[in-house]
């Protein structure tokens, strides 16, 4: 999944007076001047690179944008603005730049005219999804624009019948989501919110706990999944010194290994085995649905944590849930479960072992932005009959 010099083709992104920069390491913006105002589209000539050496270089002309008034930018639909599904004010902002944005409420209201202007659907990660009955009332989708890596809300054969193309925004998540991994490790290793409960409480009369944490510095780490967000989290773990395992299930990644000093385990079992944190980093499917379950987390050490940064649907919940129980291992920290959020009474919840986040991986100022300018560029490119940096293909 993860490539290592390309980890850094996406590097910043700045809005400079109100317009969107790329700024991304080898993807330099195109501006294009548009009669009397002046707009910066999202064209970019970018060098992909195809490993984590510098062979396999290939280059991508820009998509460029014609001068158009408001509205004749092309139609995009958002599912809605603000609240718990809604794209956030600064990010409508950015994408108006480039779309004549229809919320789903203005395109119920008026279908007839709505339908034909739509060209693209900005869908953010995991959210309501797009379904036959919308695909078959729009006749002029090019493009569902995924604002996050993981597509698996979307029934990419069932787009795909329809001639549209899916794409998302792997190089924009993979810094906020290596950061949440070790966030959790940390946080599961030193037992902060529990700590932080204690130093918060108001029966608190003095600091003492009656229980320690362990370190996750010189720790085994066993990433499942070296892409390109569990190489950015091998890469931090090195900072803390930590010997890291890794597994994938269909390529070994030498380059990767190499770079970070990672020790590759063939079969996952290994892995389990051996590692004191376990973090399952890959993308869910239907192969990977449950991966871990009883006989997995019977593997694992009873010291060992269960990290969770990819999908929640990766763990049998209640294979898990006995785990915990029985002290088959030490803990669990998790920012993604199934369903989300979990049911008020899951037993998950009921246990002091287990760190649960409300799935921020992604949750950051600056990777909202970016996985916007990522989709941006993305839908454009479709639209414009370019070359698309990030397209996802039906199995
Ligand atoms: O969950 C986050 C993503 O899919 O990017």
């Amino acid at each position: 999944m993860l490539r290592s010099k390309a980890f850094n083709l996406l590097k910043s992104i700045h809005l400079m007076s109100g317009q969107p920069k790329l700024a991304y390491k080898g993807i330099h913006p195109v501006i294009a001047s548009h009669g009397h105002r002046s707009h910066r589209s999202v064209g970019y000539r970018q060098r992909y690179k195809t490993g984590a050496g510098s062979a396999g270089g290939r280059t991508l002309s820009a998509p460029q944008t014609k001068a158009m008034s408001e509205k004749e930018l092309p139609g995009l639909l958002i599912l809605d603005i603000g609240g718990t599904y809604g794209v956030q004010e600064n990010i409508v902002a950015l994408l108006k730049k480039h779309f004549c944005l229809i919320t789903m409420k203005e395109f119920l209201e008026n279908k007839k005219e709505m339908s034909k202007k739509i060209q693209s659907v900005f869908v953010s990660e995991c959210r309501p999804t797009v379904d036959q009955e919308l695909l078959e009332s729009l006749p002029n989708l090019k493009v569902i624009g995924n604002s996050g890596v993981g597509v698996d809300h979307l029934n990419l054969k069932m787009i795909s019948n329809f001639g549209v193309k899916v794409t998302n925004t792997p190089h924009a998540v993979a810094d906020s989501t290596a950061d949440i991994g070790m966030a959790l490790m940390l946080a599961s290793a030193r037992r902060l919110v529990e700590g932080s409960q204690i130093a918060i409480s108001p029966h608190t009369k003095y600091f003492a706990v009656d229980w320690l944490g362990v370190e996750v510095t010189r720790a085994t780490l066993g990433i499942i999944g070296m892409g390109r967000i569990g190489y950015k989290v091998a890469q931090r773990a090195r900072a803390f010194e930590m010997k890291i395992l890794y597994h994938n299930r269909k390529q070994r990644r030498k380059e990767e290994e190499q770079a970070v000093g990672a020790h590759y385990c063939e079969k996952m079992e290994d892995l389990l085995q051996q590692s004191d944190f376990v973090m399952l980093v890959v993308n869910l499917t239907p192969e990977n649905h449950k991966m871990i379950g009883k006989k997995e987390l019977g593997l694992m050490k009873p010291t060992a944590t269960l990290i969770n940064i990819g999908r929640g649907a990766l763990i049998d919940q209640d294979a898990l849930v006995e785990a915990l129980q029985n002290n088959v291992i030490r803990a669990a920290a998790l920012d993604v479960t199934y369903p989300e959020p979990l049911p008020r009474d899951h037993p998950l919840l009921k246990l002091n072992n287990i760190i649960i986040t409300p799935h921020i991986g992604t949750a950051t100022v600056q990777a909202i932005q970016m996985m916007a300018e990522e989709a941006i560029a993305n839908m454009l490119a479709v639209l414009n009959g370019q070359p698309i940096p990030s397209e996802v293909f039906p199995k």
